[in-house]
């Protein structure tokens, strides 16, 4: 199957601009050439003309079983979030909830143009599945927290790794995951990183969300979050470090040579009122950063977009400087940086000859497009999930013209208002 996009435009993340006039021409799920008036045959010609095509985005850090709890438990901190609302309620979730939740945010993402997800959750073999399902790229990371089932835990990951990692044609991959400092102790911490350096040297956590981590971490280990995870020698992994809110210069200078890669949350960050990420600082150490949606009840929702654009304009605000985190660097967040963030940046996150074509179609006819001024800003500032029209995954589309081509959108809707329903009787 092969797919020639004529005379489009694309969003060139390696070269920081838009790409016009140009073919792009799709073979065997890749990027097989970019040019100008290719002369090649394909299966199928699609008219670029009133498009803009990016790199699919990456959401770095998501909870996607949580679509069920989508206003569930709202206006609370963190810990309180977790404690009094969502660990109770989750306690009563089951497999099928967590498959259709999942599927349910997996196709609200790729409704905003998202290709590929890092979930940390429980049940992740049925995450799995709907991945495959909906043709999903994504790392896939069972939530480790410290209780009394805290080997089987391991197990599963084992487990899980065995059965998912590299399927569905390499687009899945399996990472160890402890929730965050504050819900595993220090032995607990040690095992998982042994496993990540059995498995591939990745570890997915949750890190420096609040002042209160920050500040337990201090009492009980005498050293800030990053000084601990150091001291346990987690800096030697790849580290997807979801949050990093409350991170000081001098952790910055700790990992700014390291595989450490922060991912930012605006919208649950803003909600949950746990602080503002430094990104500009970050950024200016050079530590490359991906951004992500967080759950469905810290959020409210897995549109990408809007979290591009929260995150860039809240930034600006907080360090008041407008200039702070402009357009292209957060696009770049979320989608060649993000790729790095997740150790995928050979396959995915940028337009390019060999790359995966993992693409978002934009339809530039709409308001949000009208008038052309500036597409890099567009995209950032005043682009709608709507007028994504076109997402493709490894070369297969998955959204046509709006529809979700792999699964039954509607059923998708009403099965998750009946589990929801079934939920809070249970
Ligand atoms: C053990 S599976 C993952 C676990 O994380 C919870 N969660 C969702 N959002 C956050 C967040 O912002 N910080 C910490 N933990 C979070 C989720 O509800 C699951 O219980
Ligand atoms: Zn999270």
């Amino acid at each position: 199957m092969s797919l020639l996009i004529k005379n489009t435009r694309f969003l060139d993340v390696i070269e920081e601009k838009i790409q016009e006039d140009m073919d792009l021409y799709i073979e065997e799920g890749r990027i097989a050439k970019i040019g100008k008036n290719l002369d090649v045959l394909a299966d199928e010609v699609l008219d670029g003309r009133e498009k803009l095509v990016t790199p699919g985005f990456i959401n770095g850090h998501t909870h996607l079983g949580m679509s069920l709890l989508r206003n569930y438990a709202d206006d609370l901190e963190l810990q309180t979030w977790l404690e009094d609302a969502i660990w109770p309620i989750e306690a009563k979730l089951d497999r099928e909830d967590i498959y259709w939740g999942s599927l349910l945010s997996m196709a609200e993402m790729i409704r905003s143009g998202a290709t590929c997800f890092c979930d940390q959750y429980y049940e992740m073999d049925r995450v799995g599945d709907a991945a495959l399902e909906i043709g999903m790229r994504g790392i896939l990371t069972r939530g480790l927290i410290e209780d009394g089932d805290k080997d089987l835990k391991l197990d599963q990951t084992r487990a899980l790794y065995q059965k998912y990692h590299k399927k569905g044609k390499g687009r899945l991959r399996v990472v160890p995951s402890p929730h965050a400092i504050y819900t595993c102790g220090e032995d607990y911490l040690k095992e998982i990183i042994d496993l990540a350096k059995e498995m591939d040297g990745v570890i997915n956590i949750h890190m420096s969300e609040t002042i209160k981590e920050v500040e337990d971490c201090k009492r009980d280990h005498y050293m800030t979050p990053i000084q601990y995870i150091e001291s346990l020698g987690m800096l030697d992994l790849h580290v997807i470090a979801a949050h990093c809110v409350h991170i000081t210069e001098e952790e910055m200078d700790l990992v700014k040579n390291r595989r450490f890669y922060p991912i930012y949350n605006p919208s649950s960050n803003l909600k949950l009122a746990s602080g503002f990420t430094p990104v500009q600082k970050m950024l200016d150490k050079g530590i490359v950063m991906g951004i992500g949606t967080d759950g469905d009840s810290s959020n409210n929702n897995q549109n990408i977009l809007e979290e591009i654009h929260i995150g860039s304009i809240v930034n600006k605000a907080v360090s008041m400087d407008p200039k702070a985190l402009p357009a292209m660097e957060i696009l770049k967040m979320a989608t060649i940086n993000g790729a790095k963030a997740l150790g995928l940046e050979d396959q995915v996150g940028s337009i390019e000859e060999g790359k995966a074509a993992d693409l978002a179609i934009f339809n530039l006819n709409s308001a949000s497009f009208t008038p052309k001024n500036n597409l890099i800003s567009a995209l950032c500032y005043s682009a709608q999930a709507e007028d994504v029209e076109s997402v493709l995954i490894d070369g297969e589309f998955v959204l046509k013209d709006r529809q979700l081509t792999k699964i039954d959108y509607d059923n998708l809707l009403k099965t998750v208002q009946d589990r929801m329903d079934q939920l809070v009787r249970r």
